[in-house]
């Protein structure tokens, strides 16, 4: 059976000033899960959730709630709250008022706001601070009031549009972990907007990767990652060699000069293609044993692992990461298995790209 959805777009654009902010997209966002919206900047990715939460209307296609359209629908009247970027709390309040801000103007018995308020500080690990003034908190603190703040009202989905990007990369950590934690246990439908990469992947149930307005992939982290459809997203979502190559047949690649057995089929008979190796699929053996020869360019340690610039003989870059270490200047092997060759379609974009060349 289908899986409802709380949220569906459908062809949806939007256009400011002329400019197409976001170019006929579709997806459908399901109840209790967490998703990433993950691009570069300028990508579209705030648009989308202003169109979710109703602070602005799309130009061309619908948005459904529940299956009903709900484009002229008002910001007010949908289950859906916004954790911004900068918390947009409200200075003078403390932290008890600034949650319940939403229930007064509901106009709630008083008794169910304590009541609320109070839960809400517990599941975000506050209580005890209900009576602080918000000015005398860390970031880390501010975010969770910010968040108490959304989740009293009991919202379908909770958008956040990059909240952790104040804070500092220990603290960003923590609470990566807390808000995936909190997801679970409110097992309420998180938006969450990042433009970094290992944000989106440590977090995320689903990833709708983002460029020039257009939803290039839509997958969970692992598919993402292993699987990128195209150059774009498997530059943006960690490191990697990408070459332009050929399928010269199903499990038959050629790329650097060389034919190597792959795991890809479905191609056209000597079809252009761009090739994605990561850098951790790549082992360092001699030359002989090597499928492929480079040598050494330069070499930093990185704890867990050597992080290797190599060049083969045609002049391309490999990048490895290898717990050997190797020596500047030393020429040796590279070994992969063919399931470590990702084969990709070259999209309109890169294509273009090539011919002007
Ligand atoms: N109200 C507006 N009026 C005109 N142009 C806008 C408006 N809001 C956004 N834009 C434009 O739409 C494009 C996408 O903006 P958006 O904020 O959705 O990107 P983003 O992916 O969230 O970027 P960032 O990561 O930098 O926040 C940008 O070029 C932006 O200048």
């Amino acid at each position: 059976m289908e899986k409802e959805a709380i949220i569906r777009f459908e062809r949806v654009t939007k256009i400011y000033d002329g400019q197409v902010v976001l170019d006929d997209i579709s997806f459908d966002i399901e109840r209790g899960k967490f998703y990433t919206l993950l691009g570069p900047s300028g990508c579209g990715k705030t648009t989308i959730l202003r169109l979710i939460a109703g602070f602005t209307e799309p130009t061309e296609g619908t948005i459904y709630f529940h299956g009903k359209p709900v484009n002229h629908i008002p910001a007010n009247k949908r289950q859906v709250n916004t954790v911004f970027q900068d918390y947009a709390l409200f200075p003078h309040l403390n932290v008890f008022e600034n949650v319940a801000f939403g229930l007064r103007i509901k106009k709630k018995k008083q008794a169910e706001i304590r009541e609320k308020v109070m839960e809400a500080l517990r599941f975000v690990n506050l209580e005890g601070y209900e009576n602080r003034s918000v000015q005398e908190m860390s970031g880390g603190q501010r975010q969770r009031v910010a968040i108490a703040r959304a989740i009293v009202n009991e919202p379908e989905v909770l958008l956040l549009d990059e909240p952790l990007s104040a804070l500092d990369l220990k603290l960003r950590t923590e609470m990566q972990y807390e808000l995936r934690e909190l997801q679970r246990r409110l097992g309420i439908t998180f938006i969450f907007v990042t433009h970094d990469q290992e944000e989106a992947l440590a977090m995320s149930d689903q990833i709708f990767v983002l460029n020039k307005g257009k939803i290039q992939q839509s997958g969970t982290p692992k598919e993402i990652y292993d699987e990128p459809v195209n150059r774009f997203v498997a530059d943006f979502i960690g490191e990697s060699n990408i070459l332009r190559g050929v399928m010269l047949k199903d499990y038959l690649v050629e790329f650097a000069g060389k034919r190597f057995m792959c795991v890809d089929k479905g191609f056209r008979p000597n079809e252009p293609v761009d090739v994605v190796i990561r850098p951790e699929d790549l082992q360092i053996t001699t030359r002989a044993q090597g499928k492929l020869q480079v040598r050494v360019d330069s070499q930093l340690f990185r704890g867990v692992h050597y992080e290797l610039c190599c060049y083969d003989e045609d002049g391309n870059e490999w990048l490895v990461h290898s717990t050997k270490k190797a020596e500047v200047g030393e020429e040796i092997g590279l070994y992969f298995d063919p399931e470590a060759i990702h084969v990709m379609r070259i999209s309109e974009e890169d294509g273009e790209k090539i011919d002007e060349n």
